[in-house]
């Protein structure tokens, strides 16, 4: 599996790549690294009083929600975004195709190869995997552009990707959705009828070295109930916590 590690060097330009891709280009810090913890200047409403508290919630402000495939992420953070305005979703650049009813800048932005390449090169991407014959990255500027105005994050991305943002940003809380059993996400993958038997096979290969990995999450979510999940999601990223 490929990932973003020692392909991220580039850093020059960037808006052309973006435009060329239809993603949004954004006004400053494009090829900065993602500030882990923004001055406190900017004033984010974190409701609390006293600066030594101050840090650690802004820094708590961005959430990496991983499993396997088929586990129910999309399903979850659907759900997030029709309840919930106030969490920002991070839009990934993917080379899969979109499956029916998927909408360009909403699930994800869908690049061609060439356009992916363009984003790795001129260092967009905060980091990028290679998942079951498709390459999936973050882009880096809205991230950074949220963090810094105090906005929680949310990142659904795997478990390479999950790594790069640990080794990258500490100070992320890594969430891990459990299915409630794998005949059950079995059940789920195969029932949600999007993937031909062969690409099945590759997700349920990766899905057996993600559930290996939940020891490196801060935290593991057991998705039995979306509502349940979703409840304590918002109630961890609500939570500055001392994990
Ligand atoms: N590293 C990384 N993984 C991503 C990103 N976006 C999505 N993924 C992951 O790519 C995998 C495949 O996603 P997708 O094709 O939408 O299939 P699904 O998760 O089974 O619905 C999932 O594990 C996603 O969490 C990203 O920006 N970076
Ligand atoms: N808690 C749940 N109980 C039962 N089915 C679920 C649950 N969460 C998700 N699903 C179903 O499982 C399938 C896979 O969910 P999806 O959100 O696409 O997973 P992922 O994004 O992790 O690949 C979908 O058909 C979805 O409706």
């Amino acid at each position: 599996m490929r990932t973003a590690d020692g392909d991220r060097a580039g850093g020059r330009g960037g808006l052309a790549a973006a435009a060329a891709s239809g993603l949004p280009a954004s006004a400053g810090g494009r090829n900065g690294s993602i500030p882990p913890r923004p001055d406190a200047a900017h004033g984010a409403p974190d409701g609390e009083e006293g600066s030594a508290a101050r840090p650690d919630l802004r820094r708590r402000r961005l959430t990496v929600l991983s499993g396997p495939s088929g586990v129910g992420k999309s399903t979850v953070v659907a759900e997030i975004r029709r309840a919930h305005p106030e969490v920002w979703l991070s839009v990934s650049v993917t080379t899969r195709s979109p499956r029916p009813g998927e909408k360009h800048g909403v699930q994800y932005y869908f690049v061609d190869d060439a356009g992916f390449d363009r984003l790795v090169a001129e260092g967009e991407l905060l980091e990028w995997a290679e998942f079951a014959g498709n390459r999936y990255g973050t882009p880096r500027a809205p991230v950074a552009e949220r963090l810094a105005a105090g906005v929680p994050v949310l990142l659904e991305i795997d478990l390479q990707g999950a790594r790069q943002v640990r080794r990258a940003m500490p100070e992320a809380r890594l969430v891990f959705l459990a299915p409630p059993s794998w005949e059950e996400l079995v059940r789920r993958l195969t029932g949600r009828g999007t993937e031909p038997p062969e690409v099945i096979e590759r997700r349920l290969e990766a899905a057996r070295i993600e559930l290996a990995a939940e020891k490196e999450f801060d935290v593991t979510l057991v998705n039995t109930s979306v509502q349940d999940v979703c409840q304590e999601l918002l109630a961890l990223m609500a939570d500055p916590g001392s994990d």
